[in-house]
């Protein structure tokens, strides 16, 4: 049977209570998160701080068979290649922004035995990424400058995913920042098929009826490429 794309729902934990990790975690994924979105940041590449591989770690031993994502936002992500592939992570996806040598870094996190993803930020140009395509698992698009959650969705980064799409049509790429209900159209009609939502799935009134819709928004759109 030909492969087919899927609509996943990572949730972002960054704006949650983080003294509750894991029961929030656990939660999303009771309301049915595909996967989590761990957000690290080093403030250098980004001016903020967040969780780091022990953290991952601890969360990993209480959380068994889920997806882990890894949403490097560091200037040095060879640095913590060793360390997340140890605390359990699957999937490190890092900016390619700050990276001499993405090649080799990607052949680094294979050999480690986790996913590949190459994440660029709004004022990146989707060529810069492109060149990378073969030697990785997803492409990130940043629709929101990296840093902070609760920011405002920036609609102009879609020409990147189209592209992606239109060349690409068995990539995936994940969308992040800003994403919600009111956003989602937008996202799957360009053809995200990875969706990241932070604020709008935490603080919903009803996080299980929000992450179906944004589920079946995105699979909708993908049935009918
Ligand atoms: O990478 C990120 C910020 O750099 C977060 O994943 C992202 O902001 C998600 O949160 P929200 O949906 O609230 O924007
Ligand atoms: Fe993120």
């Amino acid at each position: 049977m030909a492969r087919r794309l899927q609509a996943m729902i990572g949730p972002s934990i960054l704006n949650s209570d983080l003294s509750r990790l894991y029961e929030e975690s656990q939660k999303l994924l009771d309301n049915g998160a595909d996967y989590l979105h761990l957000d690290v940041m080093d403030g250098h590449f980004v001016p903020n701080l967040t969780l780091g591989h022990p953290v991952v770690k601890c969360l990993r031993n209480k959380i068994k068979d889920v997806f882990f994502e890894t949403h490097m936002m560091v200037s040095n992500p060879e640095q913590w290649i060793a360390p997340m592939a140890d605390a359990g992570v699957n999937q490190y996806t890092f900016h390619i922004e700050p990276v001499d040598n993405i090649p080799e870094l990607c052949r680094k996190i294979k050999e480690y035995g986790m996913k590949v993803g190459l994440a660029i930020k709004p004022g990146t140009p989707v060529s810069e990424v492109e060149k990378y395509i073969s030697m990785s698992d997803m492409v990130l698009i940043m629709t929101v400058e990296p840093g902070f959650g609760g920011q405002k969705f920036m609609e102009n980064q879609m020409v990147k995913v189209q592209y992606l799409r239109e060349h690409y049509p068995l990539l995936n790429i994940e969308v992040d920042g800003g994403v919600g209900p009111s956003t989602i159209s937008c996202c799957a009609n360009a053809g995200a098929n990875m969706i990241v939502s932070g604020t709008a799935v935490i603080g919903a009134a009803d996080q299980a009826a929000t992450i179906k819709l944004l589920r079946n928004t995105v699979q909708e759109a993908i049935d009918k490429l």
